[in-house]
């Protein structure tokens, strides 16, 4: 088959730079086909939510048994997931299915600070989902809430990365866009093994709309390929790195990341 096919289980936004969006459009530039299930529509800008509409459960089971029956995916990613019904949904699907190559982004809040995730979902994420992801990839807050203790040292980061897998995750990439590094951004990947850290430059800007969406997408993608976890991170860093440098200067506040960029550099 020349072209792998990945499905996003996630919320569509409106200002097209995170959620579906960001998905299908990093599928398309790292060759692959993207198909999605919708989750919820957000209103949404550069400037924040202005607004969250749920999908119903039977919408979102009748999307994703649309997809199964016709189109099986070799990768499926989760981003904003909203509450612990379609969590509890998604997992069992992933399970129907026998998916194994899910990609897990536990989206909380977005950069405004608005509530992707009710707070009682946070349980369900943690006891249905994520025991069966391959890849989960938390940001520092996301990864506090998700094994409730400060993360921030590299050592911190280690330890919450050893807990997670602990609780199932396959692998697990804690993105360091939130940390303190200075002049540095650093991914770690832990694979149960192994941990290997993915260092890149901080970009000053303030356009960083949906690079969690982008980045989780772009691993998904390289995995629908079939390359390695490892591999795949690799690649999804490099095209996050060029996506952030080669600012659109769209909107204004927190604009979009350059999902061309990578292809174009
Ligand atoms: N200023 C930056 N310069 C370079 N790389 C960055 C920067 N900010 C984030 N990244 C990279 O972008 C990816 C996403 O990291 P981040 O921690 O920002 O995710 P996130 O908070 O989930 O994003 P979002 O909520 O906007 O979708 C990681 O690979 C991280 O290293
Ligand atoms: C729909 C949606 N999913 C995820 C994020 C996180 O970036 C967002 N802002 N919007």
């Amino acid at each position: 088959m020349k072209y792998a096919r990945a499905l996003t289980i996630a919320g569509s936004d409106s200002g097209g730079g995170a959620g579906i969006q960001a998905d299908l459009k990093t599928f398309q530039e790292l060759g692959v086909f993207g198909m999605s299930a919708l989750t919820a529509v957000t209103a949404q800008n550069t400037l924040g939510v202005h607004g969250v509409y749920p999908m119903s459960l039977e919408a979102l089971e009748n999307q994703i048994d649309a997809v199964a029956a016709d189109l099986p995916p070799a990768a499926i990613k989760t981003g904003m997931l909203f509450n612990s019904d379609m969590i509890e949904l998604v997992a069992r699907k992933v399970k129907e299915y026998d998916w194994n190559q899910v990609v897990i982004d536990p989206v909380m809040v977005a950069k405004g600070g608005q509530s992707l995730l009710q707070e009682e979902a946070v349980e369900a994420l943690i006891e249905q989902l994520l025991p069966l992801s391959y890849v989960i990839t938390p940001n520092l807050p996301e990864a506090e809430a998700l094994v409730g203790m400060s993360v921030q040292t590299i050592e911190d980061r280690k330890l919450a990365a050893k807990k997670l897998h602990q609780k199932g995750a396959r692998h697990v990439v804690i993105k360091g866009g939130h940390g303190k590094e200075g002049d540095q951004v650093i991914d770690l990947l832990f694979d149960g093994e192994n941990f290997t850290e993915f260092e890149s430059q901080r970009i000053q800007t303030k356009h960083t709309h949906g690079t969690g969406c982008t980045y989780a997408a772009a691993i998904t993608a390289e995995i629908a390929k079939g390359k390695s976890v490892k591999d795949a991170v690799n690649t999804a860093k490099q095209f996050i790195q060029a996506a952030i440098e080669h600012t659109l200067e769209f909107g204004e506040g927190h604009g979009p990341t350059n999902h061309w960029a990578y292809n174009e550099k």
